[in-house]
């Protein structure tokens, strides 16, 4: 943030007025309590340096109690009311008010009511749709779910249709050019980009308006040939590719006659991993004062600092709209929320498979949705550790998930392979897509009956936006927190007021794996099932998933006790009895030089050992092995077993195994070499704030935006 906060004041001190009439409230009703539409009158001010320079968790209490002064509610009327109130010229609730009112081309309108099937607007649409077709600037906040999207596509659509006409019709004729663009979408990663375009085009297909997407990821100068083969009025694209491109003066790509420009998740976008990189973009756009332009900005949240931050570029009468009342759980209440507190890091995975296989024969058996679940990690370490152990259950016999697919998305997989599995999930009806925070934001997967987030998310925006993959659109959907102990304190503290309930119902969670015990017969399946899964993962995907932890973990203030814990789950979910090695550079840059159980060497020279001894595991229960007959003790793991001398191939790689039909896909990045941080975007952009540890023997932590 510091980084975006220096560069923000020295763009955004300029002060300005704006004076807004109030906009009218009409026929209160307590369905409307929630919806405002808030207008920021505080004019004239200068941005505190001090504000914003805040760190990430002060920003999130702030936008949480920040009081605005000068809101004016706006509610939305009844249905029944709404219809005599468009009317009668009052607010818009259903899209074909947009034709018979002359705002929107008929043509677009039947688009949207006949072939999208929508009819009535949701509160964010109805809110924004009318201000923007008028050209006001806009930044919304509003649910994740909420057709946010549409909400700002329709009216830069209309924009574009209005200025020049022609283009309503479908045409054979396709006069544009790549050097015509009127509206550019900036998004934060490269899926979200790639789905408001594709949103986009299903919104224009009965118009000559052309839609464009550009990504990191893909090759640039094959999106520069179509682009200049079928020209652009409508650009969606990521921070560092539209720089890139918009900076190629050999491109021809130009936007002379831009009108619009939105930014998709503006909170994340004005954070200081991608500020450079939209300051700079702006900086390619033709000047506003020379040619006018519309700015636009969306988000599920939209912290006070933001709006300050803002306020300032757009055009004076800008509309603060905001759906989510502060009092109000900036969730949906359709998801209901449940955290399980698992005893250590090594309970963390058998419970995932407990609630995964619970919810799975439930819905089997009670014939609703079928399970479909995004499970979050901090990782792309994470993600690739804990996909490759689930997918590894399925290893010759039926897998204890069947029907579900798998899936697994982070910035590491090459964009080619994160398309194809975000299009797969998003295709199938019973998957689990493992994933980093690049699907977290604006992805509109359908029918998601599940987010699970295992491990403390990185803050509360983050774990609001990961929830909001499910209870899309109107669906029910769940959301759970899986996290260990250690991190229980910090989830009250950053996940403060959240509808959370705790949950105690999946036994895993709380077994002890260091003492041998009873358990249940159940337990004692997936314990061993887990175990022997993880005896069958390489070496170095637990090093780095063990690395990338270390990484995540840093704010815990317990260094002694973190360490403790992570040794553990080494020891008691893998079998390892010394830990993953690091270098003493490394050691001594986390500030760990003075803890005990830390393996300090290279642990490249320590791949050839075998890993684990004849205990190790999950202790020892007494409960009938998954292959039949009662185990002994001994060990969850059955003795000394690793296979991981060299890399075998990974498992995205195999489509199906054994009696097991659901197959892994989406591809399987062994090549990570560097970088176990936290990802969200994934733009191979290479600035932003993320601290990176270690970079010496291949031990990369800490969150780097764009690991
Ligand atoms: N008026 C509407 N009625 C019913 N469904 C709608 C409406 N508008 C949009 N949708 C659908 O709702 C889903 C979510 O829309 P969208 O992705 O725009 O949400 P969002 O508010 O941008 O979410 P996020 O905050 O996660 O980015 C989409 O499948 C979209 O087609």
């Amino acid at each position: 943030m510091l980084g975006a906060s220096r560069r923000c004041l020295a763009s955004f001190t300029r002060k300005f007025s704006t004076s807004i009439p109030a906009t009218r409230t009409s026929h209160p009703s307590p369905a409307l309590e929630r919806t405002r539409l808030i207008t920021n009158r505080n004019a004239g001010f200068t941005l505190s340096s001090r504000k914003l320079h805040n760190g990430s968790r002060s920003w999130q209490n702030a936008a949480v109690e920040a009081e605005y002064r000068d809101e004016v509610n706006a509610q939305r009327p009844p249905s029944d009311q709404s219809i005599n109130e468009a009317n009668s010229g009052g607010p818009i609730t259903r899209f074909d008010e947009l034709s018979s009112r002359r705002l929107v081309h008929d043509n677009v309108v039947r688009t949207v009511t006949e072939e999208m099937g929508l009819k009535t607007m949701t509160d964010v649409q109805s809110l924004t749709i009318e201000e923007a077709l008028k050209g006001t600037d806009i930044i919304a906040q509003a649910k994740t779910g909420t057709g946010k999207t549409l909400g700002f596509l329709l009216p830069i659509l209309q924009n574009i249709i209005k200025v020049d006409p022609e283009l309503a019709q479908r045409s054979r004729y396709n006069r544009s050019t790549a050097a015509d663009i009127r509206a550019v979408v900036i998004s934060p990663t490269r899926e979200l980009a790639e789905q408001i375009a594709a949103e986009a085009r299903r919104l224009t297909r009965n118009t000559s308006v052309i839609v464009q997407a550009a990504v990191g990821g893909t090759q640039k100068s094959q999106g520069l040939r179509t682009m200049q083969m079928q020209g652009c009025h409508l650009l969606v694209g990521t921070p560092g590719r539209l720089n890139d491109i918009f900076s190629d003066r050999y491109a021809g790509v130009e936007a002379p006659k831009l009108s619009a420009l939105v930014l998709d998740e503006a909170d994340r976008l004005l954070d200081a991993g991608f500020w450079p990189e939209i300051n700079n973009f702006q900086r390619l756009l033709p000047d506003p004062s020379e040619q006018p332009r519309q700015t636009m900005m969306f988000s599920a949240t939209v912290p006070r600092e933001v709006v300050d931050l803002v306020q300032g570029t757009l055009k004076p009468g800008f509309k603060y709209v905001k759906t989510v009342s502060e009092d109000d759980v900036p969730t949906v209440e359709r998801v209901v929320q449940h955290s399980v507190a698992a005893r250590g890091f090594e309970n963390l995975l058998p419970t995932l498979l407990e609630l995964a296989e619970r919810e799975t024969k439930t819905r089997n058996e009670t014939g609703e949705r079928p399970f479909k679940a995004i499970v979050y990690f901090g990782s792309t370490a994470e993600v690739d550790l804990a996909s490759s152990i689930l997918y590894e259950l399925g290893d010759g016999r039926q897998h204890p998930l069947a029907p579900a697919k798998f899936f697994s998305i982070h910035a590491k997989k090459t964009q080619p392979q994160r398309t194809a599995a975000a299009d797969q999930f998003r295709a199938t009806r019973s998957a689990i897509l493992f994933s980093s925070d690049v699907t977290a934001r604006g992805m509109d997967f359908p029918d998601v009956t599940h987010v699970i987030q295992v491990g403390l998310p990185r803050d509360r925006d983050t774990y609001i936006h990961r929830i909001g993959r499910t209870g899309r659109a109107g669906k029910e959907g769940e959301g759970w927190l899986i996290i260990s102990d250690i991190e229980a304190g910090e989830v009250r503290n950053k996940l403060r007021g959240l509808p959370i309930r705790p949950n105690d119902t999946l036994e895993t969670a709380s077994i002890d794996m260091t003492r041998n015990a009873k358990v249940t017969p159940s337990v004692g399946r997936i314990l061993s099932l887990i175990g022997q899964s993880a005896q069958r993962v390489d070496r170095g995907t637990k090093s780095k998933a063990y690395m990338a932890m270390l990484g995540n973990y840093q704010w815990f203030p317990k260094k002694q006790h973190l360490i403790d814990a992570m040794n553990q789950w080494t020891k008691f979910g893998w079998g390892w009895e010394t830990p993953p090695a690091m270098s003493p550079n490394l050691v001594n840059r986390l500030g760990l030089s003075r803890i005990d159980g830390i393996n300090v060497g290279h642990e490249d020279r320590q791949s050839s050992f075998r890993s684990g001894s004849g205990r190790g595991g999950f202790g020892s229960f007494d409960a009938p092995s998954p292959r039949g007959g009662p185990r002994s003790g001994g060990g969850g793991y059955g003795g000394s077993y690793d296979r991981a001398s060299g890399p075998r191939p990974g498992p995205f790689e195999r489509r199906s195994r054994g009696g097991y039909d659901g197959g892994f896909d989406g591809g399987y990045n062994r090549n990570s070499g560097r970088g176990f941080g936290r990802d969200d975007n994934g733009d191979g952009y290479g600035g932003g704030s993320g601290r990176r540890f270690g970079q010496d023997n291949n031990q990369d932590f800490g969150r780097g935006p764009f690991n």
